[in-house]
């Protein structure tokens, strides 16, 4: 299992800028890359990663991307006069030139390649490049906003010539749209059959087997502020129904932000309810991150208020896939104070460190649903997990952008302000919070004939007496077995030192787990102010748990639960309960996840029932996803024999990544309804469960 992460920053990046007066680039700042690793010294996070040295790309790999005829012409670029520079820029867009730009843009894809062998040698798990130019915007033979070589197409193109991967995600989180990365996928051959979807129709049972074999492939992911084909760079292929051409048909997704302002719960909503079940249908071997941050808050690119401490769990949100190989390359990010808190969130959370909580999420903005409706609808055709999404009906999406083509509406002006005019209040926000690592990771409470896992420490079980009072009134049948008694006083005990962040997790094997589960969360101290409980598998929850929504109860099984369903007590039954993968990841993805967040608990109690029939890869999927709640402390609960479960679940709590599911079938049929079912009764309750516009006020 590889350990680490990479960071790759060379100072010699900020020698360039631009040497005259041009609006449109004035932003791109050698500064933009010496605050943010400064930051991420003063934080202490660069001496904790492995500092991995650049290089220039060569120029066969440069050429793995580019024309020979733009290399040839790049290479000149050094020995230019002044004026030769402005020529030379005058026939690229939003970009400049500068003597030392090009040896600059060998080192930033440089970089990202050294990113790439790295994690793929296993010399780290995962890592981050600081570059510039960045890269996204660089076509085949041409430079275009800011950048010049097209570094993350170049290092799919290389990981997938050097190392033979076979699919690599890549995700765009940058506001605009990588137009250079979707030119160079989006015709992509993806394999024999084309995208090598194959149909088998069984005569004898007659079911139509979607046996999905996606073969070599690069699947683009990139959101982007559109505002109806008004904001740069302006392109009709940014929209959403770009979706990929021919046997690329899926593999390119574009979700467009046609208003600004958008927030943590419009990104979260979007990896919930289209990247995420895609991603895990698509089942990457690489996850490659064009990290730009001009997403932020407080940038002037992307007027958007997004927090810097959402880039913590959009990267714990992709650290689950690929077995964790995931390489994030600097894109964009001009607010010089958002820039570097952003970085420090991502590169935190590639070192394992505890999440920060997302405080009052809600639901996703009209604009947000209608974008996301359109998405979902125009890509249903292609991932199973989307199959049975509504189509928008012509009322509630936003064919604004169609009806300025035909004219119906004219044609506002472009609504990219000049830097004076742009809203002149100053966002503010806060600095994100301090993320410490307990001094214990992850704790056990386990019967003495069962070891503890590396890494973990055990509780020993004793009585504590001022718990015990408390405990004997509520369990008086218990009050005679001292062996309960003792592991519930640990189990509450064990609690009280996660709320001191003394310990991280804990698992813990138990005699009843509904009992154990009943007991911790009524006796967690009144100022844990919410418990989320995740019951995986069949059995009965006592409904009254959920009391005044101190707790939320979702469980997951196959027994239709004839409990009243509520807002805090949420029961999804699948048609083969946890068995089936497909369909308990899509519960996860587009339930748990989004209700979760928007719960936000300050402990979630994890209980495996007896005979769940859940397996190991989606039980520790479950456990990795779950870290992303009360800053990581989550409490385990198992039954006694099921003492296997013990290292596989520890090494989640300790921060391995999960192992990647195998591709994922299309989920049955029955399942998808479920799931869509429950997900539209609640959405009212819960609104990041919303995913089409009808129901916004
Ligand atoms: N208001 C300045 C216009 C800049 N347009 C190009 C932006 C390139 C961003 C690269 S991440
Ligand atoms: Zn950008």
């Amino acid at each position: 299992m590889a350990h680490g992460t990479a960071l790759i920053y060379d100072e010699e990046m900020t020698k360039y800028k631009l040497l005259w007066v041009d609006p449109a680039c004035k932003i791109e700042v050698p500064e933009r890359l010496s605050v943010s690793y400064e930051a991420l010294v003063r934080n202490g996070l660069a001496d904790r990663c492995v500092s991995i040295p650049v290089r220039e790309a060569t120029d066969a790999e440069i050429l793995l991307v580019h024309s020979d005829e733009y290399l040839e012409a790049v290479k000149k670029t050094p020995y230019m006069t002044l004026e030769d520079l402005k020529e030379f820029t005058l026939q690229f867009g939003d970009v400049y030139f500068h003597p030392n730009i090009y040896r600059c843009a060998k080192l930033a894809a440089g970089s990202a390649l050294q990113l790439v062998d790295s994690v793929m040698m296993e010399r780290v798990r995962n890592g981050m490049a600081l570059v510039r130019p960045p890269g996204h915007h660089s076509m085949r033979s041409a430079a275009s906003g800011f950048c010049v070589f097209n570094n993350v197409a170049i290092a799919a193109r290389y990981a997938k010539q050097k190392y033979g991967v076979k699919r690599v995600l890549i995700v765009d989180w940058d506001i605009h749209h990588g137009q250079g990365v979707q030119y160079c996928f989006e015709d992509d051959p993806r394999g024999v059959f084309g995208k090598g979807r194959i149909i088998f129709g069984c005569l004898k049972c007659n079911i139509l087997v979607f046996v999905l074999f996606i073969f070599n492939s690069v699947l683009y992911f990139s959101w982007h502020r559109y505002e109806h084909q008004k904001f740069w760079p302006q392109l009709r292929e940014s929209d959403y129904d770009s979706v990929g051409k021919e046997k690329g048909a899926g593999f390119n997704i574009n979700l467009p932000w046609n208003q600004v302002g958008m927030e943590n719960s419009d990104y979260l909503s979007v990896f919930c309810h289209v990247l995420l079940p895609v991603a895990y249908e698509f089942c990457p071997d690489l996850v490659l991150v064009c990290a730009g941050f001009d997403s932020a808050i407080g940038d002037p690119e992307g007027e958007m208020c997004a927090t810097p401490d959402i880039f913590a769990h959009l990267t714990h949100l992709l650290m689950n896939l690929a077995g964790g190989r995931l390489c994030a390359v600097l894109e964009g990010g001009y607010n010089l104070t958002s820039l570097p808190q952003s970085v420090c969130q991502t590169v935190q959370t590639l070192l394992g460190d505890p999440l920060p909580q997302l405080a009052n999420l809600s639901g996703p903005c009209r604009s947000a649903l209608e974008s996301l409706q359109c998405l979902r609808s125009a890509q249903k055709q292609y991932w199973g997990s989307l199959k049975h999404t509504a189509s928008p009906t012509a009322a509630n999406i936003s064919t604004k952008r169609i009806r300025i083509a035909e004219g119906e509406v004219e044609e506002e002006e472009k609504t990219e302000l000049g830097e004076e005019e742009k809203n002149s209040e100053e966002k503010v926000w806060h600095e994100p919070p301090k993320r410490p690592c307990p001094p214990i990771r992850a704790a056990s409470v386990l019967p003495d004939d069962v070891a503890c896992p590396d890494g973990c420490k055990r509780i020993t079980k004793d009585i504590h007496p001022l718990v015990v009072s408390r405990l004997k009134d509520h369990l008086v049948q218990e009050a005679e077995d001292g062996d309960a008694l003792a592991t519930f006083s640990t189990l509450v005990s064990l609690v009280q030192k996660m709320e001191k962040n003394e310990v991280g997790s804990g698992l813990a094997l138990v005699g009843d787990v509904i009992k154990a589960m009943m007991c911790v969360v009524q006796h967690v101290s009144p100022d844990l102010n919410r418990v989320l409980v995740v019951c995986v598998g069949n059995g009965k929850i006592p409904s009254h748990i959920s009391r005044d929504g101190k707790v939320l109860v979702l469980q997951i099984s196959s027994d239709a639960s004839e409990e009243q369903q509520s807002k805090h007590y949420i029961s999804v039954c699948l048609q083969k309960g946890c068995c089936n993968t497909s369909g308990f990841m899509q519960a996860v993805l587009g339930l748990l996840l989004p209700v979760g967040y928007e719960y936000n608990p300050d402990l979630v109690v994890l209980v495996r029932m007896p005979d769940s029939g859940v397996c190991d890869v989606v039980w520790k999927q479950l456990t990795g996803l779950l870290q992303s709640f009360a800053k990581g402390h989550t409490l385990v609960l198992m039954q006694e024999k099921e003492n296997s479960c013990v290292g596989p679940t520890a090494s989640i709590l300790l921060g391995d990544p999960a192992p990647p599911l195998e591709t994922l079938q299309a989920p049955d049929r029955e399942d998808v309804d479920a799931v869509e079912r429950l997900r539209r009764r609640l959405q009212a309750d819960w609104k990041l469960l919303q995913t089409t516009s009808e129901y916004t006020s």
